[in-house]
């Protein structure tokens, strides 16, 4: 049915969760409302369908680019299967602190178990800022949809298969944006080929979770022009920013980079990498 066997053990591990989350959803909308149990996750069960009044997650690229700033998607993102430790702040400060530095977006992982998200921490940072937020996680079945309203949600081509035109539905059909997340120029066709209008070249490849910048660079020129493209992972200077412009990203999507030292300095070096002349391509701050 797929190919989990070629993916990293900490990725398989990832949808393996997902996919339990997702049977515990169905079973809770099929009647019986067990009460929830296990739900660390916060998705409700036997929840209704949610119903999304989205903020518009192009115009607020294109307030970013009228403010000159480039337009970033800054992600709170508490811990990760690459990264050491976890960050304990807030989750709602450090939006804020995003916001402040200049982020256009924010992205929230809800993921419980590898990325120390939930669905509580986005509805609280949501409800904090003005900007848009997506869900970030691994969502493979339409129940997932349903567990916390956002303005976007994140499809992996990779992982939902032949479902996408499915999931692609009935993400729209609740009223959220989706950024679908390609790796290769095959996902790209495929995603393209059910309609995705929001496309994100992920950089880090799932199956061995290492990063490449030239993974953008090669799929990017394969783009429609009428899509908005994001460059997500391993942006991690200034240099990296106008690398990824110049590939043609509409907007880029960081985590790590802004996570680990002074969220809100990290991000303003990072919105700012086309207009301050003084950034430095090796502050310490924004090294991975
Ligand atoms: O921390 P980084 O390298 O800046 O990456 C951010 C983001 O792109 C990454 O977290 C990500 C991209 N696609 C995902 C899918 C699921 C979970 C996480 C991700």
């Amino acid at each position: 049915m797929d190919d989990t066997a070629e993916l990293d053990p900490a990725v398989r591990s990832i949808l393996a969760a997902a996919r339990e989350r997702a049977r515990e959803g169905e079973e809770g909308a099929g009647g019986d409302d067990g009460g929830g149990e296990g739900d660390e996750s916060g998705e409700p069960a036997g929840s209704d369908r949610v119903a999304v009044d989205p903020r518009d997650l192009r115009a607020a690229f294109e307030r970013a680019e009228a403010d000159d700033r480039v337009p970033v998607i800054a992600e709170v993102k508490p811990t990760s299967p690459t990264t050491e430790g976890t960050r304990e702040d807030d989750p709602v400060e450090l939006a804020e602190s995003m916001v402040a530095g200049g982020a256009a977006a924010l992205s929230v992982l809800t993921e419980p178990e590898h990325f120390g998200g939930s669905t509580e921490t986005l509805d609280r940072v949501r409800e904090a800022v003005d900007v848009p937020v997506l869900r970030k996680d691994f969502v493979v079945a339409e129940s997932q949809l349903d567990a916390v309203e956002s303005d976007v949600v994140l499809l992996i081509a990779r992982f939902v298969g032949d479902d996408f035109p499915d999931l692609l539905a009935a993400a729209r059909d609740r009223g959220f944006q989706v950024l679908v997340e390609v790796h290769d120029r095959e996902e790209l066709e495929t995603a393209v080929d059910a309609g995705a209008k929001l496309i994100g070249v992920n950089n880090r490849d799932l199956a061995e979770l290492v990063v490449d910048l030239g993974t953008f660079e090669s799929v990017a020129p394969a783009v429609p022009d009428d899509a908005t493209l994001i460059a997500e992972s391993g942006i991690a200077s200034p240099a990296d920013v106008r690398r990824m412009r110049a590939a043609g990203a509409d907007a880029l999507l960081v985590g790590s980079a802004i996570m680990d030292g002074d969220v809100e300095a990290n991000t303003r070096e990072l919105t700012r990498a086309e207009t301050d002349t003084h950034s430095t391509d090796d502050a310490p701050e924004t090294r991975i």
